[in-house]
């Protein structure tokens, strides 16, 4: 199993991404292309298969052992007003996850996901990065590794989710410090904060971006600045999976914003992940752009929790129930194109 018990394994992990298998791609695509139906008619459907069977390295993937993982952090800055509902939900929610009671529960049961949630000392929450990093180099190579805790050898595919009141504000943060643009460009109401909120919010991520925004530009210091520890467990999971090969499915806004440093210093790592859904948040279209990905679903939800990822999986599993179960054009003993 991978981990990043120092920051040079995280950097030397980033530095080192592994590619998908392009033997098993190329069976795949040829395998659609033999299947009773004009090439290409399955759309996006067809591009799916091909993609979970290059990072699977077969040409007949299969969804066994699907994973959703869930972290959850609280965070310092949130005593500055920035989202409409008080910290203490998210300890509350993580109670309501393990009582089965949430979207996730439903959502993750609906496709068939075995769901992980890891909380982070929620206790602890991590300090006001308006003031100092959120996290000491400890504190972020530990919510690192609790992400990369949950990749598994035999795992056919993770989505991750997260829970932590606040974080679209930190979301924000990392996509500015990452991605440029003003604050206001990447600041939206969350959880349904109204426009005296949304100044707050702006305000809160200008002063990061003015205390963090002479320190080294890489990943890592990113994430240990402006994140949150379920935003680096995210980070990590999402490094770990690639290691390992593992098809990732992002959520919204806040779990692509996880990796949004990681993918302002090395493009590829989004080539293993999949944008489950387009969020309603705003920020979250211009961060697609940004990691170039391209969401299955666009649904107006703006929860969180992996709740947009484990919609997707039901289409991610249209997909292979048509590529594995189909006859071929030979098999059915129907024509071929003129
Ligand atoms: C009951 C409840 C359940 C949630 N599940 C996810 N979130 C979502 O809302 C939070 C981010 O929004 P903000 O930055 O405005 O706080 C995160 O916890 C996110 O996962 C929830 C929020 C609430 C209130
Ligand atoms: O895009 C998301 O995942 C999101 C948006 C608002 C609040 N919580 C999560």
């Amino acid at each position: 199993m991978s981990g990043f018990a120092t920051r040079a394994a995280f950097d030397a992990a980033l530095a080192d991404l592994p590619m998908a298998d392009g033997v098993a791609r190329d069976a795949a695509r040829a395998r659609q292309n033999d299947l009773t139906k004009p090439p290409g008619s399955l759309g996006r459907l067809e591009d799916i298969a091909v993609f979970l069977a290059g990072w699977q390295g077969t040409a007949r993937p299969a969804l066994g052992q699907r994973r959703a993982a869930i972290f959850a952090g609280n965070h310092g800055f949130v005593v500055h007003g920035v989202s409409a509902f008080p910290a203490s939900v998210t300890q509350a929610m993580v109670a309501n996850f393990s009582a089965g009671g949430a979207a996730i529960n439903a959502l993750a049961d609906s496709s068939g996901l075995d769901l992980r949630v890891v909380a982070l000392d929620l206790d602890r929450p991590t300090a006001d990065f308006t003031t100092s990093p959120a996290m000491d180099e400890a504190e972020c190579l530990a919510a690192l590794d609790a992400g990369a805790s949950v990749v598994e050898p035999g795992l056919d595919l993770l989505v991750v989710g997260e829970m932590g009141i606040g974080n679209t504000t930190a979301a924000a943060a990392l996509c500015a410090r990452a991605f440029g643009g003003a604050a206001g460009d990447w600041v939206g109401p969350g959880t349904g904060v109204d426009s005296d909120g949304i100044a707050r919010k702006v305000a809160v991520v200008e002063q990061a971006l003015a205390l963090h925004g002479n320190a080294p530009s890489t990943p890592f210091e990113a994430l240990r600045r402006l994140g949150g520890r379920e935003i680096a467990a995210i980070a990590g999971a999402v490094l770990a999976a690639r290691q390992q090969r593992v098809p990732v499915v992002l959520d919204g806004f806040i779990t692509c914003a996880a990796i949004a440093p990681l993918a302002a210093a090395v493009p590829a790592i989004t080539d293993h992940c999949l944008a489950g859904h387009c969020s309603a948040e705003p920020g979250h279209i211009r961060l697609l752009g940004h990691l170039g990905l391209d969401p299955l679903l666009s649904l107006g939800m703006r929860l969180g929790e992996g709740s947009g990822a484990a919609v997707a999986v039901s289409v991610i599993r249209a997909a292979l129930a048509a590529h594995n179960g189909m006859a071929t054009f030979a098999e059915a003993g129907v024509a071929g194109a003129l």
